[in-house]
């Protein structure tokens, strides 16, 4: 049986606890690393926390480009729900997909150290020895911009579906390259392929990388459960990338790119905008301290006011 000692009685988790999860092979995965992390932390048993899968409408809807099906909160909503309906104490997610407006009743309560925040390219050992007019499958507008505006010469191809399915998409020809996040090859145990595109040349999605864990905001005891694990570094860069985001009135389906990391104890960002069609970047640079997200917005109102239409039109600022 599972017992704790690390909280009074009358504040002590009713287990099993719920956790709430996607039911793809990768959400499963970040849904066993944060129930790992959360038994070693409180030295509970593997019993002590249930997944509890749910069916979110970008895993129903497969046909049809996100951007198309236009509904925010696609790999949130169900899980909102089944949170708010108490149906799950807390749920797990990929902060890439996390709209940066939450729900009032719902709090990141912990976010696991940052992985790998790279892409990876498969299908050429390099973005300039990709053949000349070869497709890119993606359905990412960052990937898509971002690499059109380093090879106008390619043809991007609509790529949905979990990373399994892109990469047999990619097996039976459907494109001759795609990009991946490391993170998720790598929670996927598919670390021998692709090459990995380092910053800053090629830039990696806001929030890339990090797993986060929410929670019902009224909810102390989970809450103080879930402080347990949080990670301050990746904290501060996720904090650092929504605000960026927010500034923008960016989504993930914003062609917008960031890279932060902690140097001589303050945060550095780098920031590209796109053109959805590549033809046009518009790059900049901060550093601030860790603490100062302001510093993080500021970046991106002063790379949006200086944005010529044709990135502009893609943003709606803040
Ligand atoms: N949009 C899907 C998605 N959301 C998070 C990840 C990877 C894991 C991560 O970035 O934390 C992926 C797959 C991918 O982009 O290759």
């Amino acid at each position: 049986m599972t017992t704790s000692t690390a909280f009074p009685a009358a504040t002590r988790p009713q287990f099993p606890l719920r956790l709430g999860t996607r039911r793809s092979p990768l959400a499963i995965a970040q849904a066993e690393e944060a129930k790992a992390r959360l038994t070693a932390a409180h030295g509970w048993d593997s019993d002590a926390i249930e997944l509890v899968p749910v069916l979110a409408s970008g895993d129903r809807i497969q046909d049809r480009p996100l951007a198309e099906i236009g509904g925010k909160a696609l790999w949130t909503k169900e899980l909102d729900a089944a949170l708010l309906d108490q149906r799950i104490d807390f749920a797990v997610h990929s902060m890439k997909d996390v709209e940066t407006r939450r729900p009032e009743q719902i709090t990141i309560a912990a976010l696991l150290p940052r992985a790998d925040v790279r892409d990876v390219l498969i299908g050429a050992a390099s973005i300039r020895q990709i053949p000349v007019g070869a497709r890119v499958g993606t359905s990412a507008p960052r990937r898509a911009a971002q690499m059109l505006s380093l090879r106008p010469d390619l043809v991007v191809v609509g790529f949905r579906g979990n990373v399994a399915t892109r990469l047999a998409k990619l097996q039976v020809g459907e494109a001759d390259v795609t990009l991946l996040a490391a993170a998720g090859l790598q929670r996927l145990g598919q670390t021998g392929i692709g090459h990995v595109l380092d910053p800053p040349d090629w830039l990696p999605a806001p929030a890339q990388g990090a797993i986060g864990i929410e929670c019902r905001a009224d909810d102390d005891r989970t809450r103080t459960m879930l402080a347990a694990i949080d990670d301050a570094p990746t904290r501060a860069q996720i904090r650092a990338e929504r605000a960026l985001l927010l500034a923008l009135g960016g989504t993930c389906h914003s062609p917008v790119a960031a890279w932060t990391r902690q140097e001589n104890g303050g945060l550095v960002m780098d920031v590209a905008l796109f053109s959805p069609d590549g033809a046009i970047r518009r790059g900049g640079s901060a550093r601030f301290a860790t603490h100062d997200a302001a510093a993080a917005a500021e970046l991106g109102r002063r790379l949006l006011t200086e944005a010529p239409r044709a990135i502009s039109a893609f943003f709606h600022g803040s």
